[in-house]
């Protein structure tokens, strides 16, 4: 018999999915991707397995830290620089590995300005107002030229490791005036912050790629920040003994603000 006519799809072709305004913004949203926790990195896990090469894949802003903590690690236009403990700015090679990392594809969602800023906690204020999602990531970049700037590094470790507060007790402090750079900062939501630092975390690179380092305090005139919010996150999970061993629930969030502010 002939073959029947394929039956007719008289039904209506399926509805689009709706999505929401929030969903397609959500779509469009900017991925943070960082190696490790900062729980495991406050204590003591110091060696990853991530070379910058690879992390370089994820992201072309960023920063962190080198294995054995060996000096500040800022990641600006795809590149890496480390900022020693005895002050010196170089770039870095792909093949080094880093024990924690945060990086992004770094896109421009919004530009504000700044009004001049007396200090790191008159910063983040500013920038807190300019947070419309607080349990949303961001990725900051304010290029200008910073009155003043303290910022600081540490010194290579050596096996069996300390903590990262005692690592920073001996941590070195650098204050310096009229510094040209760009500043990258990224923001974390509280709940997160076994994962990364909560709050405002930032790293800065002086133009000259002679200054930097992770920064405990700034003051600015008037600038313009460059802001990328982000709707996802990606946590690559170490895959060490260390990592699989430790208990990373033990860490006071207080004591992770402490290391990572002026506390002087
Ligand atoms: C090495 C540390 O100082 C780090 C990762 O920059 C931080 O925790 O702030
Ligand atoms: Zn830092």
């Amino acid at each position: 018999s002939a073959s029947a006519e394929p039956a007719k799809n008289n039904k209506q072709p399926a509805q689009a999915p709706v999505t929401t305004t929030a969903n397609k913004v959500q779509e469009n949203k900017n991925t943070l991707f960082q190696y490790s926790t900062i729980n495991a990195l406050m204590k003591g896990q110091f060696d990853g397995e991530m070379t910058l090469g690879e992390l370089n894949k994820h992201g072309d802003t960023g920063l962190g830290t080198f294995n054995g903590v060996d000096g500040e690690l800022t990641q600006l236009d795809g590149k890496f620089y480390r900022y020693t403990y005895d002050g010196k700015m170089v770039e870095v090679g792909k093949d080094a590995k880093t024990p924690f990392a945060v990086t992004t594809h770094f896109k421009v969602t919004k530009t504000a300005k700044i009004q001049p800023v007396k200090d790191m906690t008159e910063l983040n204020k500013q920038l807190t107002s300019l947070i419309t999602n607080k349990n949303d990531f961001y990725a900051f970049k304010i290029h200008g030229t910073f009155k003043t700037l303290k910022t600081r590094s540490e010194e290579k470790q050596v096996k069996p490791y300390p903590t990262l507060p005692e690592v920073l007790k001996d941590q070195s402090i650098f204050e310096t005036e009229n510094v040209t750079g760009t500043l990258i900062g990224f923001y974390t939501p509280n709940y997160a912050a076994t994962l990364n630092v909560p709050g405002f975390h930032y790293h800065v690179i002086s133009d000259d790629k002679k200054k930097g380092g992770h920064v405990l305090n700034i003051s600015f005139d008037a600038a313009t920040v460059q802001i990328d919010e982000i709707g996802n996150l990606e946590v690559k999970l170490p895959q060490t003994k260390e990592f699989h061993d430790a208990d990373l629930t033990t860490v006071d969030p207080e004591d992770v603000h402490k290391v990572e502010t002026d506390q002087q």
